[in-house]
């Protein structure tokens, strides 16, 4: 990308951050202006498309086609112990999609010349940022510099045997013995596809709550399922020390000391806010460095900046990321701030059960305002044919008026009832106008029906004429 030669403009607006946030304002922003640069440091492409959603999909994608053959025999097909997986052809097939992916990315900056400056930019002040040496000045600046792995200065373990998410999809092998350290939403994902490749991976999280999930039971099926393809320990902080003499890097905490190959640092991500220049804005920074942020403006106190995506750390999921950057490259070239609502909360994890947190989560539920409705996908009829019958979906409504406020899950196709839910949520629907919806048959959102059923039984009864009321056959075959 080309040097910048606007050291003497007053330009509209300087976009930090060429990722999804930075994309989605710059949109927003070339609508309404040509006075604006977009400035990214290192490799362009995106966070989300190079080396986080899109082939941490694509290694998922292959762990559970392999992994189906464990199924096969049950179904009749034979000669599934003959199948082998080429794991360097695995990686090599998500380097390709990925960088498809990445290009498809670029072609939004490739088009903008000398306004897409490749370059680490630090803020001088609200209007002024340094680039390349260079002062740029602008009525408004949106920083979206996405985040970066955390991994503990202490650990002192080389980078062959160190691994992040930023690093591990160049890999062109997989460790035999991996420990993936933090089971949120990344752990949870990469220490399943990994462990389905026929990695050794053993699980450490410090948190008893894995993959986002706060509700204990949905949280208590995740693990029992998970821990039945790779070991988790949890509640504790690993300690990781090289052992060159054994050559291997040993994990300990205090019942567990194993040793491993390589290490998968799942630990959490920090935004990209160090050396940014942040303080230099006047105004006060809380213990993480981070400035306050209206988050229905992007904007940063009172000032012409905006932070958008990871970088401000409050939603960091994709969808968020977008939306944030479309309303800051909105509100940069508007004279009035547009103050947005922002959507109904979703947070899915792509494991095999699917993980997802839809509306409010458990945690943040007053148990006194709420009934529960909930079930379990053991004999649900078509995840008995299609053999993922396992797992469990909560649904959480107002105790009074049955509006649907939430629900935690962990089941199969759990991706998609999260967004059906999302969408009820959203539009405030009840239970019983939920149950007056079509379900097809067979499907695996029976089982979701059976779980709103469970829900309307402890809410007051709906009128006979209404199709809400229609009763569960309490058969396999039919529900
Ligand atoms: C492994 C993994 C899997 C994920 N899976 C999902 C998923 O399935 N679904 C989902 O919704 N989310 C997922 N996420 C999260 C999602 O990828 C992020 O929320 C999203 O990519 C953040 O976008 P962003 O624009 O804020 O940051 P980025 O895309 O990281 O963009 C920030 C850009 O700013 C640049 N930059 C940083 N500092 C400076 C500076 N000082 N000057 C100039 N440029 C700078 C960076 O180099 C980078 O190019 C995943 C993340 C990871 C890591
Ligand atoms: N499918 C998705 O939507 C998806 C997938 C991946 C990432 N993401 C996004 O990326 C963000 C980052 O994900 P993440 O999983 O890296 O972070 P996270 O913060 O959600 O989870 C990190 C986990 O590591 C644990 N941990 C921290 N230090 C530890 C230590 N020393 N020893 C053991 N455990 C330790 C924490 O308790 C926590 O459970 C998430 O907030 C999520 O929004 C989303």
């Amino acid at each position: 990308m080309a040097n910048s030669n606007f050291v003497n403009e007053m330009l509209d607006v300087i976009i930090i951050g060429a990722g999804s946030a930075g994309l989605s304002a710059l949109r927003e922003v070339r609508k309404r202006t040509e006075q604006f640069v977009i400035v990214n440091d290192g490799p362009w492409g995106t966070t989300c498309a190079r080396i986080g959603c899109m082939p941490s999909k694509l290694l998922i994608e292959a762990a559970n086609a392999f992994h189906r053959r464990t199924t096969f025999d049950t179904f009749g097909i034979r000669g599934a112990d003959q199948l082998r997986i080429d794991i360097a052809r695995v990686m090599q097939r998500v380097r390709e999609l990925r960088n498809d992916f990445v290009a498809s990315t670029l072609n939004a900056t490739e088009v903008l010349g000398p306004r897409a400056i490749s370059g680490r930019a630090r803020l001088l002040n609200a209007n002024q940022v340094l680039i390349n040496d260079k002062k740029l000045s602008a009525k408004n600046i949106i920083i979206a510099t996405g985040s970066h792995p955390i991994v503990p200065a202490e650990w002192h373990v080389p980078g062959n045997r160190l691994l992040t998410t930023d690093t591990l999809f160049e890999q062109e092998n997989l460790p035999t013995r991996l420990a993936v350290i933090g089971t949120g939403p990344i752990g949870v994902e990469m220490a399943q596809a990994l462990a389905r490749l026929g990695v050794k991976v053993t699980a450490f999280g410090s948190n008893k709550l894995i993959g986002g999930l706060t509700d204990p039971h949905i949280n208590e099926v995740a693990l029992d399922l998970l821990s039945q393809e790779f070991p988790l320990y949890l509640g504790e902080r690993a300690e990781v020390v090289l052992e060159p003499e054994e050559n291997c890097v040993r994990i300990r905490t205090s019942g567990v000391d194993i040793a491993v190959d390589g290490v998968l640092a799942a630990l959490g991500r920090r935004p990209n806010i160090d050396n940014l220049g942040l303080e230099t804005l006047g105004v006060s920074l809380d213990e993480q460095g981070l400035p306050p942020v209206n988050p229905t403006t992007m904007q940063i106190a009172d000032l012409p900046v905006f932070l958008a995506g990871d970088a401000n750390n409050y939603l960091p999921l994709l969808h968020e990321a977008a939306d944030e950057g479309h309303i800051a490259g909105l509100n940069a070239v508007q004279e009035e701030m547009i103050c947005f609502k922002r959507r109904t909360p979703l947070g899915i994890v792509f494991s095999d059960p699917n993980i997802a947190v839809v509306g409010n989560d458990f945690r943040s539920l007053d148990r006194n305002d709420i009934v529960i409705g909930e079930v379990h996908f053991d004999h649900q009829g078509r995840a008995r044919a299609a053999q993922c019958n396992k797992g469990m979906l909560r649904l959480y409504a107002k105790s009074g008026s049955g509006e649907l406020l939430g629900a935690e899950i962990c089941a199969p196709a759990g991706e998609h009832m999260a967004h059906l839910l999302a969408l009820a949520i959203d539009q405030s629907l009840t239970v019983g106008d939920l149950l007056g919806m079509p379900f097809y048959h067979p499907v695996l959102e029976e089982g979701l029906r059976t779980g709103l059923r469970n829900l309307a039984a402890k809410l007051p009864a709906v009128s006979e004429s209404d199709l809400a009321s229609c009763d569960a056959f309490n058969a396999a075959a039919l529900d």
